[in-house]
């Protein structure tokens, strides 16, 4: 089967999951999102990408934002992050305090809410604009200059803060923070705003799949970094869900409550799915269920 027929069998598999789960409610913006939705991509690194259903429906790709983050601050600062930040699965929802107090403001991975937010305050001391900075990066792997934040979304991300704002001034108080709060916040709540479709994130991934090396040819990452960012998705990009998608999809993933996941096979290309409705741990109920399906039917996996 090909890959376009095997792309539109999962979608046809998915949709009668698209009637369950709930599409994300903290903000109006994403609130709002119509569930039966469901868009996939694959971007392979040696050919042209294809897709199905809604990939080219741009969607708040939320914490997917939080790898391309990442991979900024370990081009920029090699391990020194490690020493802020841990790499060990949490086991608890991504926005958890009470991991934060046991272990005295050094957050349990850099995928968890506290973890980006120790990401983007030191994003802010390298780059200056570490939103900006993003947003770059994305744009210029994505080759769609027209990929921006939605600033309604970050205004909301901004008045229901309160957590986010929490686990910051937390961290604060125990020196794990190297800007002001209020601009490591507004750096974060930006970056989570970024909107993109299936198709841009796919092909925006792609540095991951290519061991590090850039859509210009240019290394980002050197082998030995993309390795270990793809072993952090693997173990901690769904959160408490990492184990499941483990074992059922066998790929790095990293989520957003905006409904997209980002997967990569290493040496091979990257999917990217898009469907709003979660399940209770927050990670795309539809899209679990296709990248599923997709790893069984061809076998690719890293494992
Ligand atoms: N998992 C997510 O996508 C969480 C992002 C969300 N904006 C938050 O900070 O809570």
């Amino acid at each position: 089967m090909s890959i376009q027929a095997l792309l539109d069998t999962i979608a046809q598999h998915v949709d009668p999951l698209l009637d369950q789960g709930r599409v994300a409610s903290y903000i109006p913006a994403l609130a709002r999102v119509e569930p039966r939705q469901f868009g996939m991509a694959f971007a392979p690194i040696d050919g042209p990408i294809e897709g199905t259903g809604a990939w080219r429906t741009p969607f708040s790709i939320q914490s997917i934002s939080k790898v391309f983050a990442l991979a900024l601050v370990v081009a920029g600062d090699g391990e020194r992050l490690w020493s802020r930040v841990g790499r060990e699965p949490s086991g608890s929802p991504f926005n958890s305090l009470v991991q934060l107090e046991h272990e005295r403001g050094i957050p349990r991975n850099p995928f968890i809410n506290a973890g980006a937010l120790v990401v983007m305050d030191r994003l802010l001391s390298l780059a200056g604009d570490a939103a900006g900075a993003v947003l770059e990066l994305l744009r210029a792997e994505s080759g769609n200059p027209a990929v921006d934040m939605d600033p309604e979304v970050a205004a909301s991300e901004a008045a229901h803060g309160s957590r986010n704002a929490a686990l910051a001034h937390f961290m604060a108080s125990f020196g794990n923070l190297e800007n002001p709060v209020e601009t490591v916040l507004d750096a974060y709540f930006r970056t989570c705003a970024l909107r993109m479709t299936c198709e841009d994130l796919a092909r925006a991934g792609l540095f991951l799949a290519r061991h590090g090396l850039r859509a210009d040819g240019s290394p980002l990452l050197t082998r030995s970094e993309a390795k270990r960012i793809h072993a952090v998705m693997l173990t901690c990009g769904t959160y408490d869900a990492a184990g499941d998608f483990a074992y059922r999809v066998g790929l790095p993933v990293k989520s957003g409550v905006g409904g997209g996941l980002l997967a990569v096979l290493p040496g091979r290309g990257v999917l990217a799915t898009w469907a709003p409705a979660l399940d209770p741990r927050g990670n795309s109920l539809a899209g679990l269920e296709a990248l599923d399906v997709f790893t069984t039917r061809t076998g690719w996996s890293i494992f």
